[in-house]
């Protein structure tokens, strides 16, 4: 797939983040597979995946945009997404599209800038994942394609909101960056005023694909309401 052809296939679209509850039943690389092709066939327009396993599963299955990432616990940093040389190239040789990796600026064990050009250097494209509108501009203007609003409210130096950070997401497509909204998106209305807000694309996931969560949603404000019946 061509640069040009995974940008306009983003554009305006949903990104259907196929990240299961880790130890819940759907956690078996078969499950997330099926999971993707589900939000594709609603109409998601690219997936994101967490983890070779996953990734693996599901790149046979479908030509749509992949933004891959790992996580892992890295001794000496909070950095958990994608901070390795090894986890670009793995996800790489896996067949993600996009790479996605932590571009906050905490502790790294791995500069962006070196990210950014490994990550091209497998003809890859980059979604730099961060958590301010500082951290967005320098990783925009240190190449990357997309930069996330993703780790805004996991990071101790962001704001904690329960729902989306649209300030972030305007203030970072006012500044010309091509921005993904990510994080809390939780409703279609959401989505929409994410791209009111300046957004090139738009990412959900707990939403879509972690029933678990959005079971006990429903749960909590039924256990909360009075029982008129
Ligand atoms: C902070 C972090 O680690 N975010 C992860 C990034 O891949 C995922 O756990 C989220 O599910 C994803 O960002 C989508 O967000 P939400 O599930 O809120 O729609």
């Amino acid at each position: 797939m061509t640069v040009a052809h995974i940008l306009e296939s983003l554009r305006g679209g949903l990104v259907a983040s196929c990240q299961p509850v880790r130890g819940g039943p759907l956690d078996q690389p078969a499950h997330v597979a099926a999971l993707a092709l589900a939000t594709l066939a609603g109409g998601a327009v690219a997936l994101r995946l967490e983890g070779l396993p996953d990734l693996k599963a599901t790149r046979p299955l479908t030509s749509a945009p992949i933004v891959g990432l790992v996580k892992r616990d890295e001794p000496g940093t909070n950095v958990y997404i994608t901070p390795l040389l090894s986890d670009v190239r793995d996800l790489a040789l896996a067949g993600a599209d996009i790479i996605a990796f932590d571009a906050t600026i905490r502790e790294r064990p791995v500069p962006v800038e070196r990210l950014v050009a490994a990550v091209h250097e497998h003809g890859k494209l980059v979604m730099a994942d961060c958590s301010t509108f500082e951290e967005g501009l320098a990783a925009w203007k240190a190449g990357a394609d997309f930069v996330g609003s993703t780790l805004s409210g996991y990071t101790p130096h962001s704001p904690a909101l329960d729902g989306p950070d649209l300030d972030l997401v305007r203030a970072l497509g006012k500044a010309g960056v091509r921005v993904i909204a990510e994080g809390r998106l939780h409703t279609p209305e959401d989505a929409r005023a994410a791209l009111h807000a300046g957004a090139y694309a738009v990412t959900v996931g707990s939403a879509l694909t972690r029933l678990e969560l959005m079971t006990k949603r429903f749960v909590d404000v039924l256990r909360d309401a009075p029982v008129e019946a």
